[in-house]
């Protein structure tokens, strides 16, 4: 069970991130007819002290370029973002904030414990090494040269590098990309414990079972906005409901879409050539109204796997990307994250 604490702010009076209509534009290379790619399209989001919160959203949501703002690895073009009040930057070198980001150079010839020895010895005060090797969950590979452990080994030690300095916030970018499912799992576990401590965490994710097993709020983004922001359990179940189809006639259609719209727990009702569409939490009370009262006929229901809760909440497919590609001759941003530990 999950508990959504809302929104808290510290004694300050400051909530852990603050965006404020943030938007990110990439202009084209010059000379070229690309147009501009808005990445990040009126963000606002509170995150208050102890929330961990899913940044959950298809390819090219505007995850990655919202979390380089708040990790002030990017300025906006628009918009505010604050880090405990401060600005992104600020609130990161003075070590408030750790990230973990999708890839990142590793030493591949040192062990575990010798990176994260070795990271700690460029701060000036950090958790101690052993402790943070337990948290990750390294204690037993931590003799074993990075080359030789498995990407999700390889993501616990970043995770643990990112706790070093014993931040207030944890920024993970998709933490577990390219993971089997045994690897995600043994991830969000390491995840758990750590963030029962206290500690704010915002994660972006592609998937929808990650946001539902480690979040206590979701925030769901497609087309550089956001298209849905609540509770875990509330969005899990807004996006897990069911359709429910039945031919309806052309005159009942608008009132019968108004009748159904005010049922609890539907979420979305689409004309769809003779029939209404229903996304539904609760298909029974659906089915009796639609096949009462409103005359509906042919009534068909179907679970709405992930791929149509997606498009019932976010109008896409998981996979379809929502802003434009960028430019071509314009490198992958990954790469100009310069390191997977932000101080
Ligand atoms: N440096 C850039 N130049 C041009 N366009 C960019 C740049 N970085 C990102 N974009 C575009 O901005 C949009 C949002 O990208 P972003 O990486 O933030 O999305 P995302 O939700 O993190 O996607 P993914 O899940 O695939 O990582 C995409 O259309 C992307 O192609």
């Amino acid at each position: 069970m999950h508990t959504t604490p809302s929104p808290t702010a510290d004694s300050s009076g400051e909530p852990a991130i603050e965006l404020r209509d943030l938007v990110k534009t990439f202009q084209p290379l010059r000379g070229s007819t690309d147009t501009v790619v808005t990445a990040v399209d009126g963000i606002d989001l509170t995150v208050g002290h102890g929330e961990v919160v899913a940044f959950l959203g298809p390819n090219g949501a505007g995850k990655t370029t919202t979390l380089d703002m708040v990790l002030g690895l990017t300025e906006p073009t628009s918009g505010t973002a604050r880090v405990f009040g401060r600005p992104p930057r600020s609130a990161v070198i003075g070590g408030h904030v750790s990230a973990v980001l999708q890839t990142g150079g590793l030493l591949r010839d040192l062990t575990m414990r010798e990176t994260v020895r070795m990271i700690a010895s460029t701060y000036a005060a950090t958790a101690p090494v052993d402790e943070v090797i337990d948290r990750a969950g390294l204690a037993a590979l931590s003799g074993r040269r990075v080359s030789k452990c498995s990407g999700g080994e390889q993501q616990r030690l970043r995770f643990a590098l990112a706790l070093l300095p014993d931040p207030r916030l944890l920024v993970l970018d998709e933490p577990t990309a390219g993971m089997d499912v045994t690897a995600r799992h043994e991830f969000w576990q390491t995840m758990h414990a750590d963030a029962s401590a206290g500690r704010t965490v915002l994660f972006a994710t592609h998937y929808l079972e990650e946001a539902d097993a480690f979040a206590h709020r979701i925030v769901l983004v497609a087309g550089g906005r956001v298209v849905a922001d609540g509770p875990t359990a509330e969005i899990r179940s807004r996006a897990s409901g069911r359709t429910v189809t039945a031919v309806v006639s052309d005159d009942a259609a608008a009132p019968a879409t108004a009748a159904l719209l005010r049922l609890p727990g539907v979420t979305d009702v689409k004309r769809r050539g003779e029939r209404l569409v229903v996304t539904a939490s609760d298909s029974d009370a659906v089915a009796r109204l639609l096949l009462g009262e409103l005359g509906g006929r042919d009534l068909e229901i179907t679970t709405a796997g992930l791929e149509e809760a997606f498009m019932a909440l976010t109008g896409r497919s998981p996979g379809e990307p929502s802003a434009g590609s960028p430019p071509d001759g314009i490198p992958a941003r990954r790469g100009a994250v310069p390191a997977e530990v932000v101080r």
